[in-house]
């Protein structure tokens, strides 16, 4: 049986706290957000999140088998402020996303309800040499989240998924070598978002990642949802199109999500 496939190999995601323990963890991620338990955070509105991102930072893209990725070497992609306590670089974004005439795939969900997709755009703490060094530490990781709604087309994404049919296969890389400012991704409104402390939403599963969701969703078109589905990946049954990688929400447990917004 293919086990390349963590989604669909075995019992999935209920599956994987047999090899990874921490997926029952304190810190997990993704959650429910439920704005009638977030408490407004005046100090997260006193010091803005600053995003920086640049038109050159963005150097290849490849299918990680379950998820494309736009890889950076964070030339002048910087994010601090707000929630975090150092200057975090990008490293690269990718997203999770659901089935055809479905409106389950996103990870994150709002008072249980969740989006057609989620980009996840990847920071990692300067404190640490690198992105290897700080990705298991408690404060590794900052992991921006702006949920796809239907809606008008998104032409700068539209440039990122006119790439895929290159990438056709797990490991297929391809260099972008056009400029893309991922700042592009962004909602119209950055000011509004939620934050916690949680964990990568993959294995292993470390807690990591202090999670920035944008309030607003990005506006991309039903055809940009179904490009996503373009993709391939491997399955037990063979290769086929990829949809459905996404983790559903795990319990809050102890914590609380704060909100940079009133
Ligand atoms: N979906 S997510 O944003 O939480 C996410 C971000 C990054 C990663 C990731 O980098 N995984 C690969 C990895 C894991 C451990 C050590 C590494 O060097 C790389 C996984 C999930
Ligand atoms: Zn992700």
């Amino acid at each position: 049986k293919k086990r390349g496939n963590i989604y669909l190999s075995g019992a999935g995601p209920s599956a994987w706290h047999e090899e990874y323990p921490v997926a029952k963890g304190k810190r997990q991620s993704p959650v429910d957000i439920n704005t009638n338990k977030t408490k407004f955070d005046p100090k997260l509105a006193a010091d803005p999140l600053t995003i920086r991102f640049s038109d050159s930072c963005c150097q290849s893209i490849v299918n990680t088998g379950i998820s494309f990725q736009v890889t950076s070497n964070g030339a002048g992609c910087e994010l601090s402020g707000g929630p975090l306590d150092s200057t975090y670089q990008f490293a690269q974004f990718h997203a999770h996303w659901g089935a055809y005439l479905k409106t389950t795939g996103s990870e994150h969900t709002v008072d249980g309800v969740s989006y057609p997709a989620e980009l996840h755009l990847v920071h990692w703490n300067t404190k640490y040499d690198d992105f290897k060094d700080a990705v298991d530490k408690p404060d590794g990781l900052a992991v921006i989240a702006v949920f796809f709604k239907r809606g008008k087309e998104h032409p700068g994404f539209g440039k990122i998924q006119d790439l895929f049919s290159k990438i056709p296969a797990k490991g297929a890389k391809v260099n972008i070598d056009f400029e893309f400012n991922p700042g592009l991704l962004m909602p119209p409104d950055s000011e509004n978002y939620w934050t916690y402390l949680g964990s990568l939403t993959t294995p292993p599963l470390y807690e990591s990642v202090t999670w920035i969701v944008m309030k607003e969703p990005l506006e991309v078109s039903v055809e940009q949802i179904a490009i996503l589905r373009t993709l391939l990946w491997e399955t037990p049954n063979g290769v086929s199109q990829m949809y459905n990688n996404f983790r559903p929400p795990v319990p809050l447990r102890d914590r609380v999500i704060r909100a940079s917004f009133g």
